[in-house]
């Protein structure tokens, strides 16, 4: 299916039922991810804007050859976690059958494809955790900066599902092959203490900091 066939699909789902939660470009630094019902979970409106949010970075990007400050994605404190993937109650009507489902997986895999090969450094600041499609956003920076207490978590196999935002495929170059097919497999959470962080998570974040990505500010000095 074809990026601008699936943002239709997409479009007529999100046209369906009340606008619930947005992915705002904040400043050219700053993504936020809000859906503060359902733990910031991305609703077909929220699949459009990232699409468009992307499209507005990379038009920053091509224009302001000095934009050398990081990106930083984080989802709405209010909301809780980092973002916990496809929002399943707003997106009923795309995951009802394979068109959508196809039509959902081909625009968030071309949106988040775009964010990684983005010129400029992307971190995903984790607070509470990323899930399923959330993970797979996680996968989609350049870095990880972990809360203490939070975890990534690919649970998309305990709901019959696969990851079908490009999550695996980006997994895979993060990690041993092998070891990224058995976290996929087994939906086993990464926290900070996992074997598996030294690979995924660039920082972690204790709970007084006080900004989320304390250890990154020497990276500008
Ligand atoms: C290819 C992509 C495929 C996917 O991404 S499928 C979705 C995969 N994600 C999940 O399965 C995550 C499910 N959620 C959870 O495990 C937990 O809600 C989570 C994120 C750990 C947060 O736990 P808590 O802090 O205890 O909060 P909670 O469970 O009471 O949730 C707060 C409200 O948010 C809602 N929510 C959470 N995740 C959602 C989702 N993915 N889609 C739609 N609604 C979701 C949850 O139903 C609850 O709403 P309400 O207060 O009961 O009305």
């Amino acid at each position: 299916m074809a990026v601008a066939a699936a943002r239709c699909v997409v479009a007529a789902a999100a046209a369906m039922g009340p606008t619930r939660g947005r992915v705002r470009l904040r400043s050219p630094t700053e993504v936020m991810v809000s859906n503060v019902e359902a733990a910031n979970a991305m609703s077909p409106t929220m699949m459009l804007d990232f699409a468009d949010v992307v499209t507005e970075l990379e038009g920053y990007a091509e224009d302001a050859q000095g934009l050398v400050d990081p990106l930083i994605i984080r989802g709405d404190p209010k909301g809780r976690v980092f973002c916990a993937g496809a929002d399943v109650k707003a997106c009923a009507p795309l995951l009802a059958d394979a068109d959508g489902r196809m039509a959902m997986a081909t625009l968030m895999h071309d949106t988040l494809s775009r964010l990684h090969a983005l010129p400029l450094l992307v971190v995903a600041a984790i607070d509470g955790g990323a899930f399923g499609g959330g993970a797979e956003l996680a996968t989609a920076a350049d870095v990880r900066v972990l809360a203490a207490d939070a975890r990534i978590v690919f649970v998309h196999a305990t709901r019959g599902m696969s990851p079908g935002w490009g999550g695996a495929a980006r997994l895979k170059r993060l990690l041993p092959p092998e070891a990224a097919m058995r976290l996929i497999l087994t939906a086993t959470p990464i926290t900070p203490d996992s074997p598996w962080a030294p690979w995924l998570v660039d920082c972690v974040a204790q709970a007084d900091d006080a900004s989320p990505t304390p250890a990154l500010w020497p990276i500008g000095d």
